[in-house]
């Protein structure tokens, strides 16, 4: 089961509790085996799930609740607070400092019980995200390729080093992987380098001389920070392979990988409960800036597919350049979408990389502009769309009402771009389909990075149930369901926490 089908799976057992006009034991009951199998069939360990059903009926003991108590509400929170719990292992990942040396290593194992035998966990591509995502934001990373087990690692990380200008040491001579480790490590602090990565080994002729291989190399460069990488797909054997490495070297984060997959990623929970370490990133393809920073809120409030403001926030921060930015946010939150925002936003794109990571975390909207997989498909169309909105006029442009595009318009624009009307029109029908997500932010204040409370004070319940799912609404009990909840909660910070923008970052 894909993660985003547990998500399905999990939110139907609540809606189908939140259906039942009396919620006693038995409803509760089923409502939890349903969440229950969920789980296992994504591969969840059976103890993990087990504590989590006790916990609940712990939490929410029906007989104690006063009448006049939202149970619904009660549940629904003990469920997502459980599904945190799972995911966070109570104590932060050590945090390198900019400016500060670090040595970071890696290990993973190849997986022998993954789909494809012969793939890797993703340890090396995953080793050059993590400098990437770092070299991004001004920090001087390198990377040291300590594999020498497999014929063409060294190619491999030399290969994506040199496309992402990430410097590297390696040997194709030196059968010693301490050497080699101890030999980069030591050439990259002096050359300044904050942030020396340290790539291992993730095969061997048997497990137990690699994981020695491990302690060795961790022993001679000292890590800061352990990172045990996972492919999701590992399913139920990553418990083991989680504590054996555990128990060589001292994992303090876990980063999954192939996270776009069809693998069940399940296997990430006990991960994190097998090594006591938090899931830092996740993978989300095979390109270098597929790699996201993994917070467990909202993860968990995507898994239950209520959207995931904070993420959303932060992309928007990353992908529109800082100088456009409060600009950008001033236009969208007096809702005006206009096509000449839409061409800026495709420059975006175009230099950034795909914005349908940043849609997919906008709540009930799925990436449909940029589908996985068909990326140079996507950018071409919207090359194509720029090149149409080339031969627009300035009063098009900084229109938002459609209505203005009226036929001879879009004839002339055809004309005028060599393209066929047919084409105008899809791209208005796009534009279309954005304005109307991006209306949502209307009269909606944007905080600025760091400023997540600030969205969540002046969020009103009028904003919340737009921006929420339809089903998600409907479940709470519609407006004055969500009114109540929100006067009930307090605070809309409570609520943003719930739905996974809350707090300060
Ligand atoms: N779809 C997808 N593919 C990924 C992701 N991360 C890595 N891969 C692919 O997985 C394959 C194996 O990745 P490697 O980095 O070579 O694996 P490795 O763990 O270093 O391999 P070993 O050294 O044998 O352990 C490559 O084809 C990668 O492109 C991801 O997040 N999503």
């Amino acid at each position: 089961m894909v993660l985003a089908q547990l998500g399905g799976s999990i939110s139907r057992a609540i809606q189908q509790m939140s259906n039942a006009t009396i919620i006693d034991e038995k409803v509760l009951n089923e409502c939890l085996n349903e969440i229950t199998r969920a789980l296992l069939q994504s591969d969840v360990q059976f103890k993990l799930v087990r504590d989590m059903q006790t916990n609940i009926k712990k939490i929410v003991n029906l007989d104690d609740l006063a009448a006049g108590h939202n149970k619904r509400k009660i549940i629904q929170q003990a469920i997502f607070n459980e599904l945190c719990k799972m995911l966070d292992p109570g104590k932060p990942a050590f945090t390198p400092k900019k400016g500060k040396t670090s040595v970071v290593m890696f290990v993973g194992l190849q997986g022998k019980l993954c789909l494809h035998p012969h793939v890797g966990s993703g340890k090396t591509t995953t080793c050059t995200k993590y400098a990437y995502y770092h070299q991004k934001k001004g920090w001087k990373p390198a990377l040291v390729c300590a594999d020498t087990f497999r014929a063409g690692a060294f190619d491999q990380l030399k290969q994506n080093a040199t496309k992402a200008k990430i410097p590297f040491y390696g040997s194709y001579m030196e059968s010693d992987p301490v050497k080699i480790a101890v030999e980069g490590v030591e050439r990259f602090k002096k050359e300044n380098c904050d942030l020396i990565i340290v790539d291992t080994s993730g095969r061997h002729k048997q497990e137990a001389a690699l994981f020695e291989e491990m302690r060795q190399v961790s022993e001679a460069t000292k890590p800061d920070l352990v990172i045990f990488v996972m492919d999701s797909s590992i399913g139920q054997a990553a418990f083991d392979q989680a504590q054996a490495f555990k128990q060589s070297v001292a994992v303090g984060a876990v980063i999954v990988t192939k996270m776009d997959g069809h693998a069940k990623g399940g296997g990430a929970l006990s991960a994190v409960a097998a090594t006591k370490s938090p899931v830092i990133f996740i993978g989300t393809g095979e390109h270098m800036d597929e790699f996201e920073v993994f917070d467990v809120k909202p993860f968990v409030s995507r898994l239950l597919g209520m959207g995931d403001w904070s993420g959303f926030m932060d992309k928007i921060h990353e992908v529109v350049p800082m100088d456009q930015q409060p600009e950008l946010l001033q236009k969208l939150s007096e809702g005006n979408f206009t096509l000449r925002i839409m061409y800026e936003q495709f420059q975006n794109i175009l230099k950034m990389g795909p914005i349908g990571q940043v849609f997919s975390m906008l709540p009930g909207f799925s990436a449909e502009l940029m589908p996985k997989g068909r990326e140079k498909e996507s950018q071409a169309k919207i090359k194509r769309y720029m090149t149409m909105m080339d031969s627009m006029t300035n009063e098009e442009l900084d229109s938002s009402n459609p209505k203005l595009m009226n036929e001879s318009r879009m004839m002339r624009i055809a004309r005028g771009s060599g393209r066929h009307i047919r084409e105008v029109m899809e791209m208005m029908e796009e534009y279309k389909r954005l304005a109307k997500i991006w209306s949502k932010m209307k009269g909606l204040k944007i905080p600025k990075k760091g400023e997540m409370s600030a969205l969540s004070r002046n969020m009103n319940a009028q904003h919340m149930s737009k921006v929420l799912p339809p089903q998600m609404l409907k479940q709470i009990g519609g407006m004055g369901g969500l009114q109540n909840l929100m006067k009930q909660m307090g605070s809309t910070k409570d609520m943003m926490g719930m739905f996974g923008g809350g707090g300060d970052k």
